[in-house]
């Protein structure tokens, strides 16, 4: 990708705005937050699933949404359909803000969106005949007469592939691609415009699994239908979506048209999760991108940008731009050992240790400096601060130790400022990550590394050379 490609920051609060457009968008999410309540082990701190998404979904399109497991996906499609109560932001489905709905409204408003599951079985009860599942949603909403509810659900069977003669067996009869049919066939119920397909075919044989994507495709043509297709298989996605949008951690990394973002990535995290999918040509030369450390938790967020604690293309202080990347790598595991040293000492098992006298679960922290740095050559200026950080750590705990580590290593990326633009931030505000437009097709992504008003390497040259 060409710097010049990059424009200066796309507005996070109107990514594709502009009247022609809008014609086109059938949902607009913005700054959208889905917080689950914290239980009393973590006092009261929320689970930040979905921590302020903003994107459109155009009408008849097939977006994408990718990332590793727990980064949100699924709590981002239940909070567009209503399933989960959205903590802040908006959701407007052709205007409206459907957040604000509630009682019959809501109610009337659910026809239009539906969401697929994973596991048919969740939705299918063994109890009732296929008839009765599928026509179930049309009893709730009193839908015309008993007769019509009987004739629509048989034709809904034909549609779905499945035979009218079905309406009276039973789900257990069924292989799991049928189900899945019979799922689907009970989502079109209501003829909705849009819906959630959330992991559709994971749990199906592959040898079924193009048939039931096949069949999600004709019946998108022929409804008119919008999908948000929640999936761990890139393959699946790159040739199913339209747009696709890549999560971590509660939060978009990049969004846009899936052969742009497939073939050019832009942002660190989708370079990692790329380089994981195996490469059909063998003989083709591609480094995988190896991430480091285990994805913070949603409960405790980091400073700056999401994905800082283990980007590959993050940015290092001038000062150590040429320090040796294993030596690097070994900081960053420092950072993170404390950082769940930390974290752990809140839970309820290590207050327990503490009160029977009993050493902490990750050792000393002369075990942890001896085992990262023993074998590594580090040079005289980095191991002064190993050494003070050592002494804040034994005397003042872990989080003085970060602190500390953060302050020498950190940069704009972990919300350390003001960054060189000089333009003076709030000293006590972490420097918020931002969006920049990577590609004339709107493509967006979430990385400091985008700021034309700095002179950083792009992503995908960083990682060509540390990696
Ligand atoms: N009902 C709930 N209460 C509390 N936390 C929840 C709840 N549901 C999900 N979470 C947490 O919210 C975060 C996001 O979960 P979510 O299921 O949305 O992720 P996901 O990307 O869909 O994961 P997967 O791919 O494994 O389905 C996770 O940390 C998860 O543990």
């Amino acid at each position: 990708m060409s710097q010049n490609a990059i424009e200066a920051n796309a507005t996070e609060t109107e990514p594709q705005a502009g009247s022609s457009q809008d014609k086109d968008v059938m949902v607009k999410v913005r700054d959208l937050r889905t917080y689950y309540e914290g239980n009393g082990l973590f006092g009261g701190t929320p689970v930040k699933a979905v921590d302020g998404v903003t994107f459109d979904i155009k009408r008849g399109e097939t977006l994408g949404l990718v990332g590793e497991s727990g980064c949100g996906k699924s709590t981002l499609g239940r909070t567009l359909i209503q399933l989960e109560s959205a903590t802040g932001g908006e959701i407007r489905f052709d205007g409206t803000d459907i957040t604000t709905l509630s009682g019959a409204e809501l109610k009337k408003w659910r026809r239009n969106a539906q969401m697929v599951f994973q596991d048919p079985d969740s939705s299918l009860n063994d109890r009732m005949t296929i008839g009765e599942i599928v026509r179930e949603p049309l009893d709730v909403h009193d839908w015309k007469t008993p007769r019509e509810r009987r004739q629509h659900v048989k034709e809904l069977l034909d549609t779905v592939g499945l035979q009218r003669e079905h309406y009276y067996r039973y789900p257990h009869q069924f292989s799991g691609g049928q189900r899945q049919r019979i799922g689907i066939a009970r989502t079109l119920t209501l003829e909705p415009e849009f819906i959630v397909l959330d992991e559709p075919v994971s749990a199906l044989d592959v040898s079924v699994q193009a048939e039931v994507i096949n069949l999600l495709e004709d019946l998108q043509e022929e409804f008119g239908l919008t999908y948000l297709f929640i999936a761990h298989d890139l393959s699946v996605v790159r040739h199913i979506c339209d747009r696709v949008a890549v999560m971590y951690l509660g939060n978009i990394m990049e969004i846009g048209p899936t052969e742009e973002l497939f073939t050019d990535p832009a942002n660190p995290y989708t370079h990692s999760l790329l380089s994981a999918i195996p490469e059909p040509d063998p003989s083709a030369h591609k480094d995988r991108i190896t991430l480091h450390g285990t994805p913070p938790s949603p409960r405790f967020p980091p400073d700056g940008c999401p994905f800082s604690t283990r980007c590959p293309a993050r940015i290092r202080p001038p000062e150590y731009e040429d320090l040796d990347n294993d030596l690097w790598v070994q900081l960053d595991t420092l950072r993170e050992v404390l950082r769940e040293r930390d974290r752990a000492e809140k839970s309820v098992t290590d207050r327990i240790r503490e009160l029977l006298g009993k050493e902490p679960r990750f050792g000393t922290i002369e075990g942890i400096y001896g085992e990262l740095f023993d074998k590594h050559d580090v040079p005289a200026d980095v191991q002064e601060i190993l050494d003070e950080t050592a002494d804040l750590a034994r005397e003042e705990g872990e989080i003085a130790a970060l602190d500390r580590l953060g302050e020498e290593f950190g940069s704009v990326c972990e919300g350390y400022g003001p960054e060189s633009d000089g333009e003076s931030e709030d000293a006590d505000e972490p420097v918020a990550p931002e969006y920049y437009t990577v590609s004339p097709s709107g493509r967006r992504s979430l990385c400091h590394r985008h700021n034309p008003s700095t002179n950083h390497a792009e992503p995908d040259q960083v990682l060509d050379e540390r990696h």
